[in-house]
């Protein structure tokens, strides 16, 4: 389902991506570590089409982009939108029947937030909020950027569950992330350095 070959991308005459391959199964939730600069970002960029090599391939493998779902560092949430009307976007866009948001805000932790706006809750609210988001249409493919940075323990272990579940319903999910608690429930763990993937 997510699929790198021989991935080269430099920026600025610095090469950062150096002969990257990876592929991650439907079903597969795969952690990728790293050190903070190794390329982990540069890497989920190329992998949903927010980017593109100097050389090598990549194959997200899907029917439709709509499939396949991103959690950005910077979360990305609409600030004229409610938590639950972000939620609720991907299944309006969609044009599918919107069901579900109020359990996941729940089961995030955030259930009693769902009509405030971003800027009225914390960053780490905001994370989950963006998580819910990007897993509310069951999404074929997720692609995750340190989704629990800004969550305390409790509510890492409720990302986690969430990111588990996902995974375990079917999708490829790719996480980068340096949290221990991730890696925890991981199928397999790589790690991004001097520009190569190994795990
Ligand atoms: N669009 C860009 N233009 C110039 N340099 C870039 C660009 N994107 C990434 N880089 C550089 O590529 C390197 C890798 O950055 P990247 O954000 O992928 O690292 P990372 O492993 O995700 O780091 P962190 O763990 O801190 O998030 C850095 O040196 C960064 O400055």
């Amino acid at each position: 389902m997510i699929q790198a070959c021989g991935v080269h991308r430099a920026f600025g005459g610095v090469s950062v991506l150096r002969g990257v391959d990876l592929a991650v199964a439907a079903g597969e939730l795969v952690t990728l570590s790293g050190p903070s600069g190794s390329g982990k970002t540069a890497l989920l960029s190329l992998l949903c089409g927010f980017d593109f090599p100097d050389s090598g391939s990549v194959r997200p493998g899907l029917a439709s982009w709509s499939a396949c779902a991103v959690l950005p560092q910077s979360l990305g949430l609409a600030s004229e939108l409610t938590l639950e009307e972000n939620v609720a976007l991907p299944l309006r866009l969609a044009g599918r029947e919107v069901s579900g948001v109020g359990a996941l805000l729940a089961e995030l932790g955030i259930g009693e937030l769902g009509s405030r706006y971003p800027a009225q809750v914390s960053f780490g609210q905001q994370q989950r909020a963006a998580l819910a988001r990007a897993v509310v249409t069951r999404p074929a493919v997720l692609l995750a950027d340190e989704p629990t940075a800004h969550l305390d323990a409790a509510s890492a272990v409720a990302a986690v569950g969430v990111l588990r579940r996902v995974a375990d319903e079917g999708a490829a999910v790719l996480i980068a992330t340096h949290h221990d608690a991730v890696h925890a429930v991981a199928d397999r763990v790589l790690v991004l350095s001097d520009g190569q993937v190994r795990g």
